[in-house]
């Protein structure tokens, strides 16, 4: 964790890292706004996204802004808008700029996109997994992933949003502030504004500090530990014997491992202990899956079936 003393830029050591070919994803929110003039500042020329949903009466401000400080700073802008202009899910909002995204690397020949995610989004996330119940799929966000051909950079999960804020306040920089972020509709500002607050009047001042290094923790080793039952998943059926004796956690991730390289991710904790069942008791030879598919149990193998 990064703590901040100084007005020196102190973002740039971790954009140090990030590849000369960059686009950048920027809302026009402090975060992002921070990370295009540290960019600049660290000597990258990035290509600025900008992506219009279309649920925001303040949107054309946004754009505005966003377009003004890439001008500024001399860098290409580039805007794109939701089709669909009703309110929609955050989840929605998402694919739909990710889509964007993808469109301009492909047309940009520039496949390297940084985003401005920071360590109370990294909080957040961390909290809406296990609200939500998606168990250990990721522990919040990795600092580099891959989306399709596109890698994703997020250098700013290490800074707080407060340090964020404050330096852009010395900097003066202009930015805007997303009014949906106070709609207690959606569940990460339920969580922001709601949760965290009572978790640290009631328990902890540094509750997010210890949630943060807990999440980081738990992300490392799950990722050591994929990496060590990747083999035994990779083919198009699992073989009972690399299964039988390994401990429950071990059959559990190379389930769940070999589910999503056949195409079904998210695979729910009760999938995982229905395909356990199938192969200890070995009475009966098939279990449906909530997702359309079903898993057979055929001459000491498991495969999977799509309906
Ligand atoms: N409309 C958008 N256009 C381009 N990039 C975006 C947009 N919205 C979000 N991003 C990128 O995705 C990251 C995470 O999105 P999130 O919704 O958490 O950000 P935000 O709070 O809206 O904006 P900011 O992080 O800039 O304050 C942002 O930091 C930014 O890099």
């Amino acid at each position: 964790m990064k703590e901040i003393k100084s007005a020196v830029n102190p973002f740039k050591e971790a954009l140090k890292f990030l590849p000369a070919d960059i686009l950048c994803g920027i809302s026009g929110g402090v975060d992002s706004i921070v990370l295009l003039h540290s960019l600049v500042e660290s000597g990258k020329r990035p290509v600025v996204l900008h992506f219009k949903h279309g649920w925001r009466k303040e949107e054309e401000y946004d754009a505005k802004l966003v377009e003004e400080t890439a001008k500024e700073l001399g860098v290409e802008f580039i805007t794109g808008k939701s089709k669909k202009s009703l309110p929609q899910s955050e989840a929605i909002a998402r694919e739909d700029r990710f889509r964007f995204f993808k469109t301009v690397a492909e047309q940009k020949n520039c496949f390297n996109l940084v985003l401005a995610h920071h360590a109370d989004d990294q909080v957040e996330t961390f909290l809406m997994q296990l609200i939500r119940g998606t168990g250990s799929r990721g522990w919040g966000m990795d600092k580099q992933t891959s989306f399709g051909k596109l890698i994703i950079y997020r250098p700013f999960l290490e800074f707080w949003k407060s340090d964020i804020i404050s330096f852009a306040q010395k900097r003066n920089y202009r930015w805007v502030e997303d009014q949906t972020n106070d709609n207690a509709l959606f569940l990460r500002n339920r969580i922001r504004k709601e949760l965290i607050p009572f978790l640290e009047n009631r328990f902890s001042r540094s509750i997010k500090k210890s949630l943060w290094k807990f999440c980081e923790v738990l992300r490392e080793e799950k990722k050591w530990m994929t990496s060590l039952v990747q083999d035994l998943s990779s083919s198009h059926t699992l073989r009972l014997a690399d299964l039988e004796s390994a401990p429950i956690g071990k059959k559990r991730l190379i389930l769940a491992l070999w589910l999503k390289k056949r195409g079904i991710s998210d695979i729910s904790f009760d999938d995982i202990e229905s395909i356990r069942k199938l192969i200890e008791e070995q009475g009966k030879k098939k279990c449906n899956l909530s997702r359309k598919a079903a898993v057979i149990l055929t001459k000491g193998e498991l495969l999977l079936t799509t309906q």
